[in-house]
C-alpha cells in the first residue's frame, strides 16, 4: 500500500486557486451534450469523476474538443438525441455521472449497460430506477436489486407524473430533472419523504436555467417541467472553483495560525458548500468573503469552539467539520448526515475509526457523530482512507499544528482533486 508521511506543519499562509467544481463540471458536460449547438466549457475539473463523464459522453457519440492542454473544452451538443444507441459505459465511482446518465439514457431509446467500481455497485440507485420504471422506462438490474450495474433498453414514457424518494441521495432528483426534458412531455416530479442535500438541487436548477430550461419548483416535494422545451447552448460556461475542495484549506486557515484564501469560490457561488465557511465562523473562525474568494483565519481567542449542528445541507464539507472538531474546545456534534453511509465508503464508520486513531473520543449514531478532542493529538497515526478522497484530504489536516501523520493510499484524492497534496504543501510553512 502506498502511503504519504506528512511532516508536522508549523503554520499555514497563502492562497489556493481551486480546481473546478465536480458538481458543476459533470452537470455542465451533460447539459452541453444534450443541448442544441456548441458550448465552451471553461475551467473543467481534471479528475477521475470528470474523466468518467467525458469518456461516457464520447462513447455516446458526443464530440468534445479540448483546447490545447487547457481545461477548456468545446462540447458539440446532440440536440437531445445521443448519436450512439448501444454502449457499455464504465462510470467508476462517480455519482454525478452514474445517476444523471441513468436517467438520461432511460429516455434515450437505446441499449446501454452502466457499471462502476465495486463500491459503486454497493451505492443505492433503486429509488431512481423505480421512479423511471413506473414512468415506463425499461431498466434491469444486472447484479443486486436496487444497485448498479444496470441494463437500460428502449421504453415508452406514458405518464405525466414521476415519483422519487428524496432521503437517500439528491442525485436521483437531479438526474430526473436534467433528463425529463428529453421526453418533451409536461411532467410533475413528486419527491417522496424529506429531500436531503437540497443545495445540490439548486445547482441543478441554476445550470438548467443557463441552458434555457424552465422548471417550476412548487415546493421541495413538487417540481413541474413544462413539456416541449429543449436545451439551448449558453455559448460559454465558466466552471467555478470547487467549494467542497475549498473546505480543507479554509479549515487549515481556521486552525493553522495564519490566513488562508481560496480563489474560485465566494459569495457569488452557486454551490451550497460555500456555507461551510459559515459553520467555521460559528466555531469562531474569522471568515472574510469576496465575490469570488473566501479567507479563513483562526479565532481571536486562538481556539475554535465546539458546536452542535445539522449539516444535511453540506454533507461533503461536513466531514471537514469533524476534523476541525479536533481543534475545538468541547464536544462537536454533527447531525442529520445519514447519507455519509452510502457514499465512497461508510463515512460515519470510517470517520469514527480514524478519528479514534488520533486520540479523539468519538460516538457514532445512525445519522450523527460527536467528536471530543484529546489533550494532545496522537503522533504518527496511520490513517486508512477507504478509497475515499475526502478521508485522505480531511486527515491531512492532522499535520497542522505540529503532529506528523501517515495517509495510506494518498492517490485516492484523484476522484476530485489529484493535486491536493501539492496545493497543501504550497500553503504550509
Ligand atoms: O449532486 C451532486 O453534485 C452531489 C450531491 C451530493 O450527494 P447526495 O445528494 O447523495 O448527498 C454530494 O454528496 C455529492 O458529492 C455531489
Ligand atoms: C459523495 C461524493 O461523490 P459522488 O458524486 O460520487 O456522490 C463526494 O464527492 O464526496
Amino acid at each position: 500500500m502506498e502511503f504519504l508521511d506528512l511532516a508536522p506543519i508549523a503554520g499555514v499562509n497563502g492562497s489556493v486557486a481551486l480546481p473546478g467544481s465536480k458538481s458543476i463540471s459533470n452537470r455542465t458536460l451533460l447539459l452541453a451534450a444534450l443541448c442544441q449547438g456548441s458550448t465552451r466549457v471553461l475551467g473543467l475539473l481534471a479528475s477521475d469523476d470528470t474523466e468518467r463523464m467525458l469518456e461516457a459522453l464520447t462513447a455516446l457519440g458526443i464530440k468534445i474538443e479540448q483546447i490545447g492542454n487547457s481545461r477548456d473544452f468545446i462540447v458539440h451538443g446532440c440536440g437531445g438525441e445521443f448519436p450512439v444507441k448501444q454502449a457499455d459505459l464504465f462510470l467508476g465511482n462517480a455519482g454525478t455521472a452514474f445517476r444523471p446518465l441513468t436517467a438520461a439514457l432511460a429516455f434515450a431509446g437505446g441499449d446501454y449497460r452502466l457499471s462502476g467500481v465495486p463500491r459503486m455497485h454497493e451505492r443505492p440507485i433503486g429509488d431512481l430506477v423505480t421512479g423511471l420504471q413506473q414512468a415506463g422506462c425499461n431498466i434491469e438490474y444486472l447484479g443486486n436489486e436496487g444497485f448498479p450495474p444496470l441494463q437500460i433498453r428502449p421504453g415508452s414514457v406514458t405518464s405525466n407524473r414521476i415519483a422519487v424518494k428524496g432521503n437517500v441521495s439528491s442525485q436521483f432528483l437531479t438526474g430526473l430533472l436534467m433528463a425529463i426534458p428529453l421526453t418533451q412531455r409536461d411532467m410533475t416530479i413528486d419527491v417522496i419523504g424529506e429531500l436531503i442535500s437540497k443545495p445540490y438541487i439548486e445547482i441543478t436548477l441554476n445550470l438548467m436555467a443557463k441552458f434555457g430550461l424552465k422548471v417550476e419548483r412548487k415546493s421541495w416535494n413538487e417540481f413541474f417541467i413544462p413539456g416541449g422545451q429543449s436545451y439551448t447552448s449558453p455559448g460559454e460556461i465558466h466552471v467555478e472553483g470547487d467549494a467542497s475542495s475549498a473546505s480543507y484549506f479554509l479549515a487549515a486557515g481556521a486552525i493553522g495560525g495564519g490566513v488562508v484564501r481560496v480563489e474560485g469560490v465566494g459569495s457569488d457561488s452557486i454551490q451550497g458548500d460555500k456555507r461551510f465557511a459559515d459553520t467555521l465562523a460559528e466555531m469562531g473562525a474569522v471568515i472574510t468573503w469576496g465575490p469570488n474568494w473566501i479567507e479563513a483565519a483562526p479565532p481571536a481567542s486562538g481556539q475554535l469552539t465546539a458546536i452542535d449542528v445539522d449539516l444535511n445541507h453540506i454533507p461533503d464539507a461536513a466531514m471537514t467539520i469533524a476534523i476541525a472538531a479536533l481543534y475545538a474546545k468541547g464536544t462537536t456534534t454533527i447531525r442529520n448526515i445519514e447519507s455519509w453511509r452510502v457514499k465512497e465508503t461508510d463515512r460515519l464508520s470510517a470517520m469514527a475509526t480514524e478519528l479514534r486513531k488520533v486520540g479523539a473520543t468519538v460516538v457514532e449514531g445512525q445519522d450523527w457523530i460527536s467528536v471530543t478532542p484529546p489533550e494532545a493529538l496522537t503522533a504518527n497515526a496511520e490513517i486508512d482512507t477507504y478509497d475515499d478522497h475526502r478521508m485522505a484530504m480531511c486527515f491531512s489536516l492532522v499535520a497542522i499544528k505540529g503532529v506528523p501523520v501517515r495517509i495510506n493510499d494518498p492517490k485516492c484524492t484523484a476522484k476530485t482533486f489529484p493535486t491536493y497534496f501539492e496545493e497543501l504543501a504550497r500553503i504550509a510553512n
